[in-house]
């Protein structure tokens, strides 16, 4: 088993083990609280900066990144840092993240917040939803046609945005289809964690004009983003390169400020 195949197993029983203990019924009167959704794609298009900011405590690649800080301090950073929007990850076993985290995020900021989960079931858009987020992923390496297509119906109906991730060209082809917002290409190969911002270039030209294209991983300096916007990129998905410092919204200043 990769090690993708190994979280999805593990979020199947996450997932029956929560639907026993949250009836979706008391998640959908919740969603009745939260604010309506801002569109992240809408932002991303009127951005000429496009940074989607992460907070990432650790991850299977990795391990730690960053244990200390409060998601209240990072949210913050990155909002007065200029970010279009921030991610969050919500992995506990894998990525050391929480739905409470999520619901901390959105409490602390108004800008988009996307929803950073391997989600299998449309129990955890819904989820989303309540807990403030305004986007979710969708990996297509873990999902067929038919799921990408129903999981995108009921985010829409939710007023959610969908970012759907391929790493590539038969991801692609298998999931472009209406509804979805952003296209975003991982760089990162989650089953062997290799990166390469080639993975963004080469899929670019396969990427029908309609969907905003983000470039997820590994981006690191103001010269890789630059490139990438010649690929017609319009968002780009930071996580380590900031939240490896003592001071991830410090830092995300610093390299937005170089983007204008
Ligand atoms: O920390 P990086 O290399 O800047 O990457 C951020 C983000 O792209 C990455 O965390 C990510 C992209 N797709 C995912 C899917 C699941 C978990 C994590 C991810």
């Amino acid at each position: 088993m990769n090690i993708l195949d190994k979280i999805v197993a593990a979020k199947q029983k996450e997932v029956a083990l929560k639907k026993s203990l949250i009836p979706v019924s008391q998640l959908e009167a919740s969603v009745l609280f939260t604010r309506d959704t801002i569109s992240l794609a809408r932002k991303l298009t009127q951005s000429t900066t496009g940074i989607i900011a992460e907070h990432k405590r650790r991850s299977p690649s990795k391990s730690v990144i960053n244990q200390k800080l409060s998601v209240h301090e990072v949210a913050l950073g990155y909002e007065k840092a200029g970010a279009c929007g921030m991610s969050v990850l919500t992995d506990g076993k894998y990525f050391g993240g929480s739905l409470d985290d999520l619901l901390l995020a959105r409490a602390s900021v108004n800008m988009p917040l996307l929803r950073k989960e391997f989600i299998i079931d449309e129990y955890q858009i819904i989820e989303a939803r309540a807990y403030g987020a305004d986007v979710i992923l969708l990996i297509a390496a873990i999902l067929n046609k038919n799921q990408i297509k129903e999981l995108t119906q009921t985010a829409k109906k939710l007023r959610l945005d969908v970012l759907l991730e391929v790493h590539n060209e038969e991801e692609l082809h298998k999931s472009i289809m209406p509804g979805i917002d952003m296209l975003g290409v991982n760089n990162r190969n989650l089953k062997t964690f290799e990166v390469s911002l080639e993975t963004s270039k080469s899929l670019s030209k396969l990427i029908p004009e309609e969907f905003v294209k983000v470039s997820e991983s590994g981006i690191s300096n103001i010269e890789a983003i630059k490139q990438l916007q010649q690929y017609g990129y319009k968002g780009f998905l930071i996580g380590e390169n900031f939240m490896k410092t003592g001071n991830p919204g410090e830092s995300a200043t610093e390299f937005i400020k170089r983007l204008r």
